[in-house]
Protein backbone atom coordinates (compact mmCIF):
# COMPACT_ATOMS: atom_id res chain seq x y z
CA UNK A 1 0.00 0.00 0.00
CA UNK A 2 1.49 3.66 -1.02
CA UNK A 3 0.99 5.70 1.87
CA UNK A 4 -0.39 8.93 1.87
CA UNK A 5 3.50 10.43 2.33
CA UNK A 6 4.00 9.40 -1.24
CA UNK A 7 0.98 10.10 -3.03
CA UNK A 8 0.69 12.89 -5.68
CA UNK A 9 -2.51 14.02 -4.53
CA UNK A 10 -1.70 14.13 -0.91
CA UNK A 11 -3.50 16.69 0.81
CA UNK A 12 -1.23 18.88 4.05
CA UNK A 13 -2.91 18.70 7.09
CA UNK A 14 -0.60 20.75 9.15
CA UNK A 15 1.58 23.36 7.50
CA UNK A 16 4.39 24.67 9.35
CA UNK A 17 6.41 27.44 7.42
CA UNK A 18 9.51 29.46 8.80
CA UNK A 19 8.99 28.88 12.96
CA UNK A 20 10.84 30.15 15.44
CA UNK A 21 10.04 29.74 19.02
CA UNK A 22 12.55 31.23 21.71
CA UNK A 23 12.34 31.41 25.78
CA UNK A 24 13.60 34.59 26.30
CA UNK A 25 17.77 34.88 24.61
CA UNK A 26 17.04 30.75 24.17
CA UNK A 27 16.07 29.70 20.44
CA UNK A 28 14.17 26.67 20.43
CA UNK A 29 13.26 26.64 16.61
CA UNK A 30 13.98 28.67 13.75
CA UNK A 31 13.35 28.41 10.08
CA UNK A 32 11.08 25.20 11.09
CA UNK A 33 8.86 24.13 7.90
CA UNK A 34 7.14 20.59 8.25
CA UNK A 35 4.42 19.19 6.31
CA UNK A 36 1.44 16.62 8.01
CA UNK A 37 -0.18 14.50 5.00
CA UNK A 38 -3.28 13.60 5.59
CA UNK A 39 -4.17 10.28 7.21
CA UNK A 40 -0.47 9.29 7.92
CA UNK A 41 1.29 8.89 11.10
CA UNK A 42 4.19 11.00 11.36
CA UNK A 43 6.76 10.29 14.10
CA UNK A 44 8.83 13.26 15.31
CA UNK A 45 12.04 12.62 16.82
CA UNK A 46 15.55 13.63 18.00
CA UNK A 47 17.79 14.36 20.72
CA UNK A 48 16.61 15.77 24.17
CA UNK A 49 16.41 19.43 24.03
CA UNK A 50 15.35 19.45 20.21
CA UNK A 51 12.05 20.94 20.62
CA UNK A 52 9.61 18.34 20.03
CA UNK A 53 7.36 19.14 22.76
CA UNK A 54 7.39 22.40 22.00
CA UNK A 55 6.52 22.32 18.46
CA UNK A 56 3.32 20.03 19.07
CA UNK A 57 2.41 22.44 21.41
CA UNK A 58 3.14 25.09 19.11
CA UNK A 59 0.85 23.54 16.53
CA UNK A 60 -2.05 22.92 19.27
CA UNK A 61 -2.18 26.57 20.22
CA UNK A 62 -0.19 25.80 23.41
CA UNK A 63 3.46 28.36 23.01
CA UNK A 64 2.11 30.71 20.40
CA UNK A 65 5.41 31.09 17.66
CA UNK A 66 8.01 34.29 17.64
CA UNK A 67 7.58 34.08 13.76
CA UNK A 68 6.60 31.93 11.25
CA UNK A 69 2.93 30.37 9.96
CA UNK A 70 1.28 27.43 10.87
CA UNK A 71 -2.06 25.99 8.97
CA UNK A 72 -3.63 23.28 10.43
CA UNK A 73 -6.78 22.13 8.23
CA UNK A 74 -6.58 24.97 6.18
CA UNK A 75 -6.90 27.20 9.29
CA UNK A 76 -4.23 29.78 10.01
CA UNK A 77 -3.74 28.91 13.65
CA UNK A 78 -1.23 31.54 14.75
CA UNK A 79 -2.58 34.66 12.89
CA UNK A 80 -6.11 33.92 11.98
CA UNK A 81 -9.34 34.79 13.80
CA UNK A 82 -10.41 33.65 16.97
CA UNK A 83 -13.72 32.43 15.62
CA UNK A 84 -11.89 30.20 12.50
CA UNK A 85 -8.96 29.32 15.22
CA UNK A 86 -11.65 27.87 18.14
CA UNK A 87 -14.01 26.06 15.05
CA UNK A 88 -11.09 24.23 13.99
CA UNK A 89 -9.28 23.11 17.31
CA UNK A 90 -12.74 20.96 17.37
CA UNK A 91 -11.05 19.00 14.79
CA UNK A 92 -7.98 17.58 16.63
CA UNK A 93 -7.67 15.73 19.94
CA UNK A 94 -4.10 15.88 21.89
CA UNK A 95 -3.26 12.79 24.03
CA UNK A 96 -0.01 14.49 26.79
CA UNK A 97 2.76 12.32 28.22
CA UNK A 98 0.91 12.12 31.54
CA UNK A 99 -2.55 11.66 30.39
CA UNK A 100 -2.89 15.35 32.00
CA UNK A 101 -6.51 13.84 32.35
CA UNK A 102 -8.65 15.95 35.09
CA UNK A 103 -8.29 14.31 38.52
CA UNK A 104 -11.12 14.69 40.80
CA UNK A 105 -13.11 13.64 37.44
CA UNK A 106 -13.92 10.17 36.49
CA UNK A 107 -13.11 9.03 33.12
CA UNK A 108 -16.26 9.04 31.75
CA UNK A 109 -16.60 12.55 32.62
CA UNK A 110 -13.01 13.20 31.41
CA UNK A 111 -13.89 11.94 28.45
CA UNK A 112 -17.14 13.85 28.20
CA UNK A 113 -15.47 16.96 28.92
CA UNK A 114 -14.48 17.99 25.28
CA UNK A 115 -18.16 17.48 24.30
CA UNK A 116 -19.12 19.97 27.33
CA UNK A 117 -17.12 22.64 25.74
CA UNK A 118 -17.85 22.46 22.51
CA UNK A 119 -20.93 20.27 21.93
CA UNK A 120 -24.63 20.90 22.53
CA UNK A 121 -25.77 17.68 23.48
CA UNK A 122 -27.99 15.98 26.70
CA UNK A 123 -25.96 14.61 29.50
CA UNK A 124 -27.67 10.88 28.60
CA UNK A 125 -26.16 11.21 25.08
CA UNK A 126 -22.80 12.36 25.83
CA UNK A 127 -22.66 9.48 28.76
CA UNK A 128 -23.41 7.24 25.58
CA UNK A 129 -20.75 8.36 23.17
CA UNK A 130 -18.17 8.64 25.79
CA UNK A 131 -19.08 5.15 26.73
CA UNK A 132 -18.59 4.42 23.33
CA UNK A 133 -14.77 6.23 22.76
CA UNK A 134 -13.96 4.05 25.54
CA UNK A 135 -14.59 0.89 24.96
CA UNK A 136 -13.29 2.12 21.30
CA UNK A 137 -9.51 2.30 23.67
CA UNK A 138 -9.99 -1.05 24.77
CA UNK A 139 -11.00 -0.70 28.53
CA UNK A 140 -13.47 -2.02 30.03
CA UNK A 141 -16.61 -0.51 30.88
CA UNK A 142 -15.72 -0.76 34.92
CA UNK A 143 -13.52 1.77 34.41
CA UNK A 144 -15.50 4.69 33.35
CA UNK A 145 -16.86 4.85 36.93
CA UNK A 146 -13.06 5.22 38.51
CA UNK A 147 -11.13 8.03 38.76
CA UNK A 148 -7.27 8.32 36.64
CA UNK A 149 -5.87 7.74 39.83
CA UNK A 150 -7.57 4.50 39.98
CA UNK A 151 -5.92 3.24 37.08
CA UNK A 152 -2.45 1.83 35.82
CA UNK A 153 -0.49 3.99 33.86
CA UNK A 154 -1.34 2.45 30.78
CA UNK A 155 -5.16 2.32 31.19
CA UNK A 156 -4.79 6.06 32.14
CA UNK A 157 -2.73 6.22 28.72
CA UNK A 158 -5.71 5.13 27.20
CA UNK A 159 -8.10 7.08 28.95
CA UNK A 160 -6.24 10.02 27.49
CA UNK A 161 -6.60 8.52 24.03
CA UNK A 162 -10.54 8.40 24.41
CA UNK A 163 -10.60 11.85 25.72
CA UNK A 164 -8.37 12.80 22.29
CA UNK A 165 -11.00 10.89 19.95
CA UNK A 166 -13.78 12.66 22.15
CA UNK A 167 -15.18 14.89 19.43
CA UNK A 168 -14.30 12.42 16.65
CA UNK A 169 -10.95 14.14 14.96
CA UNK A 170 -9.79 14.36 12.21
CA UNK A 171 -6.11 14.93 13.63
CA UNK A 172 -4.57 13.26 17.06
CA UNK A 173 -1.53 14.29 18.65
CA UNK A 174 -0.21 12.20 20.66
CA UNK A 175 3.37 13.05 23.03
CA UNK A 176 5.41 10.11 23.94
CA UNK A 177 2.73 8.03 23.77
CA UNK A 178 4.14 4.46 24.96
CA UNK A 179 6.53 6.28 27.32
CA UNK A 180 6.32 4.69 30.63
CA UNK A 181 4.54 1.38 29.18
CA UNK A 182 6.43 -1.74 29.59
CA UNK A 183 6.98 -3.07 26.55
CA UNK A 184 4.14 -5.79 25.68
CA UNK A 185 2.03 -2.36 27.17
CA UNK A 186 3.43 -0.36 24.57
CA UNK A 187 3.29 -2.89 21.59
CA UNK A 188 -0.64 -3.29 22.40
CA UNK A 189 -0.72 0.84 22.78
CA UNK A 190 0.85 0.84 19.01
CA UNK A 191 -1.31 -1.43 17.46
CA UNK A 192 -4.30 0.41 18.94
CA UNK A 193 -3.39 3.65 17.32
CA UNK A 194 -2.09 1.94 14.05
CA UNK A 195 -5.92 -0.09 14.28
CA UNK A 196 -8.05 3.12 14.92
CA UNK A 197 -5.98 5.77 12.36
CA UNK A 198 -6.84 2.63 9.93
CA UNK A 199 -10.44 2.73 10.74
CA UNK A 200 -11.44 5.87 11.50
CA UNK A 201 -9.20 7.36 8.63
CA UNK A 202 -7.25 9.48 11.56
CA UNK A 203 -4.19 11.37 10.99
CA UNK A 204 -1.40 10.75 13.76
CA UNK A 205 1.21 13.31 14.80
CA UNK A 206 3.34 11.81 17.42
CA UNK A 207 6.48 12.83 19.57
CA UNK A 208 8.13 9.50 20.37
CA UNK A 209 11.53 8.52 21.78
CA UNK A 210 10.20 4.54 21.21
CA UNK A 211 11.74 2.75 18.17
CA UNK A 212 9.43 0.37 18.61
CA UNK A 213 6.63 2.31 17.64
CA UNK A 214 9.25 4.36 14.57
CA UNK A 215 9.57 1.04 13.15
CA UNK A 216 5.95 -0.34 13.85
CA UNK A 217 3.24 2.03 13.07
CA UNK A 218 4.82 5.46 11.32
CA UNK A 219 4.58 5.97 7.52
CA UNK A 220 7.51 8.92 7.94
CA UNK A 221 9.91 10.17 10.26
CA UNK A 222 10.87 13.79 10.53
CA UNK A 223 14.05 14.61 12.79
CA UNK A 224 14.32 17.99 14.48
CA UNK A 225 18.14 18.92 14.71
CA UNK A 226 19.35 22.00 15.22
CA UNK A 227 16.18 24.25 15.56
CA UNK A 228 14.47 22.59 12.01
CA UNK A 229 13.28 19.50 10.79
CA UNK A 230 16.75 18.63 9.72
CA UNK A 231 15.16 15.70 7.22
CA UNK A 232 12.22 14.03 6.80
CA UNK A 233 10.65 10.57 5.14
CA UNK A 234 10.30 7.08 5.43
CA UNK A 235 11.92 4.89 8.27
CA UNK A 236 13.80 3.23 5.77
CA UNK A 237 15.52 6.34 4.14
CA UNK A 238 16.78 7.34 7.62
CA UNK A 239 19.81 5.25 7.74
CA UNK A 240 21.04 6.68 4.63
CA UNK A 241 21.21 10.53 6.32
CA UNK A 242 24.70 11.71 6.58
CA UNK A 243 24.41 13.35 10.47
CA UNK A 244 25.69 11.58 13.34
CA UNK A 245 22.70 11.56 15.71
CA UNK A 246 20.60 10.28 12.76
CA UNK A 247 23.22 7.52 12.43
CA UNK A 248 23.64 6.89 15.90
CA UNK A 249 19.77 6.55 16.89
CA UNK A 250 18.84 4.73 13.33
CA UNK A 251 21.84 2.48 12.97
CA UNK A 252 22.44 1.45 16.52
CA UNK A 253 21.82 -2.19 18.25
CA UNK A 254 17.73 -0.87 19.76
CA UNK A 255 17.13 0.30 16.01
CA UNK A 256 17.76 -2.86 14.58
CA UNK A 257 16.13 -4.88 17.14
CA UNK A 258 13.09 -3.10 16.88
CA UNK A 259 13.39 -2.98 12.69
CA UNK A 260 13.72 -7.07 13.13
CA UNK A 261 10.06 -6.47 15.22
CA UNK A 262 8.91 -3.73 13.49
N1 LIG B 1 8.08 26.79 29.30
C1 LIG B 1 9.38 26.82 28.99
N2 LIG B 1 10.20 27.80 29.43
C2 LIG B 1 11.50 27.85 29.10
N3 LIG B 1 12.11 26.93 28.30
C3 LIG B 1 11.36 25.94 27.83
C4 LIG B 1 9.95 25.81 28.14
N4 LIG B 1 9.46 24.71 27.51
C5 LIG B 1 10.51 24.16 26.85
N5 LIG B 1 11.63 24.89 27.03
C6 LIG B 1 12.94 24.60 26.47
O1 LIG B 1 12.80 24.37 25.09
C7 LIG B 1 13.66 23.33 24.66
C8 LIG B 1 12.86 22.26 23.94
O2 LIG B 1 12.00 21.62 24.86
P1 LIG B 1 11.11 20.39 24.46
O3 LIG B 1 10.38 19.97 25.69
O4 LIG B 1 10.30 20.71 23.26
O5 LIG B 1 12.20 19.32 24.06
P2 LIG B 1 11.99 17.82 23.56
O6 LIG B 1 12.66 17.68 22.27
O7 LIG B 1 10.54 17.47 23.63
O8 LIG B 1 12.83 17.06 24.69
P3 LIG B 1 12.67 15.62 25.38
O9 LIG B 1 12.96 14.62 24.31
O10 LIG B 1 13.72 15.65 26.42
O11 LIG B 1 11.28 15.55 25.94
C9 LIG B 1 14.38 22.82 25.91
O12 LIG B 1 15.65 23.40 25.96
C10 LIG B 1 13.52 23.32 27.04
O13 LIG B 1 14.29 23.58 28.18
Amino acid sequence: MTSPAGRADREAVIRVRGLENRFGPHVVHQNLDLDVWRGEVLGIVGGSGTGKSVLLRSIVGLKRPSAGTIHVLGTDVVNGPEKERLAVEKRWGVAFQDGALFSSLTVLENVMAPMREHLQLSTGLMQTLAGLKISLVGLPVTSCGKLPSELSGGMRKRAALARALALDPEIVFLDEPTAGLDPIGAAAYDELIRELQRSLGLTVFMVTHDLDSLYAICDRIAVLSDKRVLVEGPIETMTAVNDPWVQEYFTGPRARAAQAKG
